[in-house]
């Protein structure tokens, strides 16, 4: 099983590690929220660009920011993502303009890993995962289905697909409405997590996959987000409720 580094922490050993999505949506705000994550001590940062549209809007500001951030966080590790509104993000970007936007956060370094969605130009999804890598990025590459829990195959197919682009982290959000989808998302994280070496990510979202978020020693998902005040998805725990849950499971 290989691991994958961010910074300071290791993805793919130990227990899965936090990351706490920072949702301000002007620059004052993602100071703030940037120092209130930072005493909550997580594990790494995920910066939600889609909250900030005047960042997305104008590159030269989005960078702007990027160095007050990480200032504000010293070595916490950051993970940028901009989530299209399809996929539950709260912004709308062209094709166009959301590939630009995430070549601009790989090549000027806006943080240590960045998300890429798979379900773009194949193309050029496969550019930027070999640009990130020159610019020695980590690339958590991410599908999310806030309808349904997939099938099986086709959660196994998709994580798989995202490693075979070259993705360091794949990762798969998905909305179950029964205790079987729950387990069916389970089932194929188990079964990717032994046929591919990659650390993988994945939830059950909504209040009846929140068991998914915890567990992931367990079932072989290496990171699960929580939240410090606002979440950024449904059935987020707290970051404390998080912390203890994984300790309780520790194996
Ligand atoms: O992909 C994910 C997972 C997530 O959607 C969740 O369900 O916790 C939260 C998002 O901020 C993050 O980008």
């Amino acid at each position: 099983m290989a691991t994958v580094k961010i910074r300071n922490i290791v993805l793919g050993e130990g227990l899965p590690k936090i990351a706490v999505p920072n949702v301000g949506s002007n620059e004052d705000e993602i100071i703030n929220s940037a120092a209130e994550i930072l005493a909550a001590r997580p594990d790494l940062m995920e910066w939600r660009i889609d909250y900030y549209s005047v960042g997305i809007n104008d590159h030269e500001q989005l960078i702007t920011t990027a160095k007050k951030l990480r200032k504000a966080v010293g070595e916490l590790p950051i993970l940028v993502t901009f989530r299209t509104k399809n996929e539950g993000g709260v912004c709308d970007l062209t094709e166009d303009d959301y590939l630009k936007l995430i070549e601009t956060v790989i090549t000027n370094r806006l943080g240590d890993a960045v998300d890429i969605e798979l379900f773009h130009d194949e193309k050029r999804v496969q550019n930027l995962v070999n640009l990130a890598h020159d610019y020695n990025l980590v690339v958590i590459m991410s599908n999310h289905d806030f309808e349904k829990v997939p099938a099986k195959d086709v959660i196994e197919f998709r994580l798989k697909k995202m490693a075979e682009l070259g993705a360091d982290v794949p990762k798969l959000a998905c909305m179950p409405h029964s205790a079987s989808d729950v387990l069916t998302l389970l089932q194929a994280t188990t079964e990717t997590h032994a046929a591919i070496t990659n650390p993988l990510i994945t939830m059950a979202m909504g209040d009846i996959g929140k068991v998914t978020r915890i567990a992931g020693q367990v079932f072989g998902s290496s990171l699960s987000f929580g939240a410090v005040g606002q979440t950024s998805a449904p059935g987020q725990l707290s970051i404390e409720d998080l912390r203890n849950a994984e300790n309780f499971l520790k194996l």
